[in-house]
């Protein structure tokens, strides 16, 4: 397998994350694509992901998954033991509510104010910029960044008694939130805690880098 990558990109460390958990590093080659020069928004790379972003999973059958929950989604199914996204239908439900609530209310809206009230990735990729929806979307992260500590208040991970992809998804969004230095408001020590404990998963230690500009 080959995955069109990042190497510090909070989504691209969604999936990173999600490889190392199930210990399948060893069967995917990265393949890195210069968001700093707009290489994922070519011809060629939009060929494989219309959307045009990153990461991009190619199976040896040449199959394209875009998307870090579908992404996800097959790594967790190819040994038939779910370890991320549920193992009843019940869990599959809740981890999927709360990944894509995660995505929505945080990791998204942290992309959005970095893309359209921050340079971004600069003025040659960053053809259309809104400052004000922007900043809308800092404000909206940070009204998740109180949602998610409300959560973790009540119980231990994302989705319930067990980490999951939903994790995953919140980690993905505090890890774009320190990039672009974005705190995590004092007074969300549920949060901060549960981080504290997520970075200490050998799957996720290391990833979290404070000092890497920003995608
Ligand atoms: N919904 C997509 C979003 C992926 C995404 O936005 N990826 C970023 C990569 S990174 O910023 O996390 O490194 C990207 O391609 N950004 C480039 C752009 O939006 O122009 C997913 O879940 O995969």
């Amino acid at each position: 397998m080959k995955i069109y990558d990042w190497p510090t990109g909070p989504y691209p460390a969604r999936v990173r994350i999600a490889l190392a958990e199930k210990n399948l590093q060893s069967q995917v080659q990265f393949v890195t694509v210069d968001l700093w020069k707009g290489e994922h928004k070519t011809p060629e790379f939009l060929a494989k992901n219309y959307s045009g972003t990153l990461p991009v999973l190619e199976l040896d059958d040449g199959t394209l998954l875009a998307e870090c929950t579908a992404i996800t989604e097959y790594l967790d199914a190819l040994d038939d033991a779910p370890l991320l996204t549920g193992r009843t239908a019940r869990e599959k439900g809740m981890i999927h509510m709360m990944s894509k609530r995660a995505e929505l209310e945080l990791l998204d809206a942290v992309s959005v104010y970095f893309h359209h009230a921050t340079p971004g990735l600069g003025p040659d990729v960053e053809l259309y910029q809104n400052p004000e929806w922007g900043l809308r979307q800092r404000d909206k992260a940070v009204r998740g960044m109180r949602y998610f500590d409300g959560i973790l208040r009540k119980q231990p991970f994302v989705a319930g008694e067990f980490f999951s992809m939903a994790d995953i998804t919140v980690i993905g969004g505090l890890i774009f939130a320190g990039l672009v230095t974005l705190p995590v408001p004092d007074e969300c020590d549920a949060l901060q805690a549960w981080y504290a404990r997520m970075q200490e998963r050998p799957s996720v230690k290391n990833r979290v880098t404070m000092s890497t500009p920003a995608p």
